[in-house]
């Protein structure tokens, strides 16, 4: 599938099947395509190149059918912070056609899933980040969608909130809803995702569970900062013909390696940069992150961490 923008190819050559059940993310730095891809999805936008189907229709030709089907939450909080969650769910289920008993029934089942039938008539002011990014899902699921589209679902909030969603998002997917979910966070992808798609400029980098992407760069990564003004080229020139490094590349001022064991590699690394008269400033290595599979497929970093 591709989308094409006037100057700019938001989605590129995307090939994706999510699975029935799975907490799917799709993972990559601002401007990668997630959004648009999610838009895609939703028949909020039409592919330039390509075809899709979401739960068996297609978005372009059948909105309706797809919409019927799929609960969306967008970054920002929807919710009214001025009513109560009752009050809110209602304006959403207006908005679903869902009258008379239907609508009181829907909205105490989502009040129950999300964990918010006791502040059910209290304003959403006085709600937490994350009681709000719940209410803001049970909105989304009032039509009982079989898919959930969470786009950035935890953007802004503290660690502890987000880890509360997170297990709140995983209890969902236990009782049978798929849900397709964007971030740029690591973690989110690594703690929550039975699969992640890493995408970075419309592309597809690379697909699979998280455990088994990190797995697949094999062994450890070591980082190195070498000493103020070592030029980081002839680093890598010194580092690449040793065999027990892999792959080696800059990134951001870093050198970083893969090799097969980062304690064993050291002192050659270490030997190699001193022949040609490189010193260092700090070592670290580390089983392979999210981060390291995002540096070996784009060269570039996904987060900011140090050595
Ligand atoms: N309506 C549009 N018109 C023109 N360009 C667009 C439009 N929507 C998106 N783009 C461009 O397409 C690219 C992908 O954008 P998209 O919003 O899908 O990325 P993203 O991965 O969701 O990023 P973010 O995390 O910032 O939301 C960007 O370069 C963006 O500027």
């Amino acid at each position: 599938m591709v989308k094409r923008f006037a100057k700019v190819v938001a989605v590129d050559g995307l090939s994706l099947a999510i699975r029935e059940g799975e907490v799917f993310g799709l993972l990559g730095p601002n401007g990668a395509g997630k959004t648009t891809t999610i838009r895609l999805l939703l028949g909020l936008t039409h592919p330039t190149e390509g075809r899709l189907r979401v739960c068996g229709h297609d978005p372009t030709r059948e909105p309706q059918a797809v919409r019927r089907s799929v609960g969306y939450v967008g970054q920002e909080i929807a919710v009214d912070p001025y009513l109560t969650a009752r009050e809110n769910l209602m304006v959403f289920a207006g908005l679903y056609h869902l009258r008379g008993d239907e609508r009181r029934r829907r909205i105490e089942e989502v009040l129950e899933l999300v964990g918010l039938a006791e502040r059910a008539d209290d304003v959403v002011r006085t709600f937490s980040g994350g009681m709000k990014k719940r209410l803001d899902i049970a909105c989304g699921l009032l039509h009982r969608p079989r898919l959930l589209f969470l786009d950035e679902p935890t953007l802004g909030l503290d660690v502890e909130t987000r880890r509360r969603v997170w297990d709140f998002l995983k209890g969902l997917a236990g009782q049978g809803l798929t849900v397709l979910l964007t971030t740029h966070y690591l973690e989110e992808a690594d703690r929550l995702c039975d699969r992640v798609a890493i995408m970075d400029r419309g592309k597809l980098q690379a697909v699979g569970h998280p455990q088994e992407l990190k797995d697949g760069l094999g062994g450890d990564v070591l980082r190195l900062r070498l000493a103020a003004e070592a030029p980081l080229a002839t680093a890598v020139e010194a580092l690449e013909p040793l065999p027990c490094v892999s792959a080696v590349q800059s990134i951001d001022g870093v050198l970083v390696a893969r090799v097969r064991s980062g304690e064993s590699a050291l002192p050659q690394v270490m030997d190699a940069l001193a022949r040609v008269g490189i010193g260092v400033a700090a070592v670290s290595w580390s089983r392979p992150t999210l981060d390291d599979v995002f540096v070996a497929h784009t060269g570039r970093r996904l987060e900011e961490h140090g050595v």
